[in-house]
C-alpha cells in the first residue's frame, strides 16, 4: 500500500535528505521536474500548449524547472507567476534565471481557455492559510473551464494533512505526488479534487527508524 505522509512528515524527510544526506534543493527540484516530464510523456496528455502557473515557494520552483524541461523538449510552454516574482524565494529566482537563459516564454496573465494543459505549481505542502482572495477568484474561474490540470505534489488550496480546502482549490485531473502521497489527498475534499494520484520517486531519503503517523 502507498505510504501516506502529513505535511510535517514530508518536510522532516526533505530536511533530512538535504541537511543530513547532503542532496541539494536543486537536485530534488530537478528530479521532481524530470519525474513530471516522465508522467506527461507516458500519459495521454495534450501537450500542444502548456501553461505553468508557478508560486513563489518551492512548489513554484518545481514548476519553473518543469517549464525549462518542457521548453528544451520543444513542447510549447508559457510560464506565469502567481504573485510578485520579486518576492519569490531564492530557489525560484535561481530556477527562473536558468529558465530565462534557455528562452522560456513568460506571461503576466492568461486566458485559461487557451492552454491544452495547465500545470499547477502555485502552492504545495507549504500552504498554511487560506488562499489570498485574488487567487481564490482565479482558481474558481479556472475550475469553470474544461481544462486538464496536472497538480505538482498537491492541488493548490488543499491542506496536505487535513485535506481541507483553504478558501478555494484548483481542481486537478492528475496529481503527481513527490516522494509520498500526502494524507490530505486521501480524504474528503482533498481526495475529491486531486484526480488520479501518481507517486513519483524524487530521491528523498527517509531516516532510519522514521515513524510515520499513518501505518
Ligand atoms: N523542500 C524541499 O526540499 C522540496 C520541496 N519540493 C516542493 O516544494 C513544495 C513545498 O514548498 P514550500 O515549503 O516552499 O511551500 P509552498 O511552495 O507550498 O508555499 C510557499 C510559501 O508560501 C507561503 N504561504 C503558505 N500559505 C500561504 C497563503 N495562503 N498565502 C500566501 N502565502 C502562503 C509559505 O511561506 C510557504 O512556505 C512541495 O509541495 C514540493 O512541490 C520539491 O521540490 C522537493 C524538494
Ligand atoms: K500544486
Amino acid at each position: 500500500m502507498t505510504q501516506l505522509v502529513t505535511g510535517d512528515e514530508q518536510r522532516a524527510i526533505e530536511t533530512y535528505t538535504m541537511d543530513e544526506v547532503g542532496l541539494g534543493q536543486a537536485v530534488l527540484t530537478e528530479r521532481a521536474a524530470m519525474a513530471t516530464m516522465n508522467v506527461l510523456a507516458a500519459g495521454n496528455y495534450d501537450l500542444s500548449k502548456v501553461l505553468v502557473l508557478a508560486g513563489l515557494g518551492n512548489n513554484g520552483s518545481d514548476g519553473v524547472a518543469l517549464a525549462r524541461l518542457l521548453h528544451q523538449a520543444k513542447i510549447p510552454v508559457t510560464l506565469q507567476f502567481v504573485g510578485n516574482v520579486k518576492r519569490a524565494n531564492d530557489n525560484v529566482k535561481a530556477q527562473l534565471k536558468a529558465a530565462e537563459a534557455c528562452g522560456v516564454e513568460r506571461a503576466e496573465k492568461s486566458d485559461f481557455k487557451e492552454p491544452s494543459l495547465i500545470i499547477d505549481a502555485i502552492f504545495g505542502t507549504g500552504l498554511n492559510a487560506d488562499l489570498p482572495d485574488g487567487l481564490q477568484k482565479m482558481v474558481k474561474a479556472a475550475n469553470h473551464i474544461d481544462n486538464t490540470v496536472v497538480a505538482l505534489d498537491i492541488p493548490t488550496g488543499i491542506d496536505a494533512t487535513s485535506g481541507e480546502i483553504r478558501g478555494a482549490v484548483l481542481k486537478a485531473s492528475t496529481t503527481i505526488a513527490f516522494g509520498f502521497q500526502k494524507v490530505g489527498t486521501s480524504r474528503g475534499a482533498g481526495k475529491k479534487n486531486s484526480g488520479r494520484i501518481i507517486v513519483q520517486d524524487i530521491g528523498l531519503i527517509t531516516p532510519e527508524n522514521f515513524t510515520f503517523s499513518i501505518k
